[in-house]
């Protein structure tokens, strides 16, 4: 790890770890995907390994969340037991001023949203680069299709204006969503108007979710050099 990634790592686990002292005993908790929601995982583990915390459940947004969990021991259950969440930890690709999201960058938008939109509280952690005048203008907009017809859809996000990258896993293949959807990275630039965007990718048949996170975050805890802040929407 250069010393930057040292950096940033400290920022993203020093955001997570301010989340998770909103975390009461007896709560249902969504637990989100990426490098900044795993150290959320983690210290959620310590605290209830250490009875700090008692009797919670998560709810994970991946696969790859639902294994760091349980090899931590983290308790876990679903939405079908548990349909509402009292809080979700989750972090993002790009937050706007109004605290609107890009998110997707490790391929879970389908289950953070579905989880997002199923919690009373979305608690988004990031490092302070994440911050973005408009979304659009540092990261492109993940958009999950289904495979079947997806070049069709390629088409049709390229008729949108956007630049469309197919997401290709490691080993050089498409990159598979934990639902076997593909992933079309889109940079459409500074997005003048997400919520008409999000609104057209919603209505397009093969289009399972997008990456546009809006009017769903409640708290956003940034972690920089200045410190780190907490805003409530
Ligand atoms: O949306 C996500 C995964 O689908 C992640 O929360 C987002 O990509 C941020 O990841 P990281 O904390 O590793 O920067």
């Amino acid at each position: 790890m250069t010393p930057d990634e040292s950096v940033v790592s400290s920022f993203k686990r020093a955001a997570a770890e301010r989340a998770v002292d909103f975390i009461q005993s007896g709560m249902v908790v969504g637990l989100g995907t990426g490098s900044t929601a795993a150290f959320a995982v983690r210290k959620l583990a310590v605290l209830l390994a250490e009875g700090t915390l008692k009797d919670v459940v998560g709810v994970p947004t991946s696969r790859t969340t639902e294994a760091l969990a349980t090899s931590l021991g983290v308790p876990l259950t679903t939405l079908d037991v548990h349909p509402v969440v009292d809080l979700t930890i989750d972090g993002a690709d790009e937050v706007a001023p109004d605290l609107s999201l890009i998110k997707g960058g490790g391929g879970a938008l389908l289950r953070e949203k579905i989880v997002a939109q199923a919690s009373r509280r979305e608690v988004i952690i990031v490092d302070a680069p994440k911050l973005s005048p408009r979304l659009g203008t540092k990261w492109p907009v993940p958009v999950e299709v289904l495979p079947f017809g997806w070049r069709s859809q390629s088409l049709f996000l390229e008729s949108l204006g956007a630049r469309v990258t197919v997401r290709l896993a490691l080993d050089g293949a498409p990159f598979h969503t934990d639902q076997g959807n593909v992933v079309l990275d889109c940079d459409f630039g500074p997005i003048n108007d997400a919520a008409a965007l999000a609104a057209r990718l919603d209505s397009r048949a093969g289009v399972m979710a997008h990456g546009l996170f809006l009017n769903l975050t409640t708290d956003l805890v940034v972690a920089g050099p200045d410190g780190i802040t907490h805003r409530v929407r």
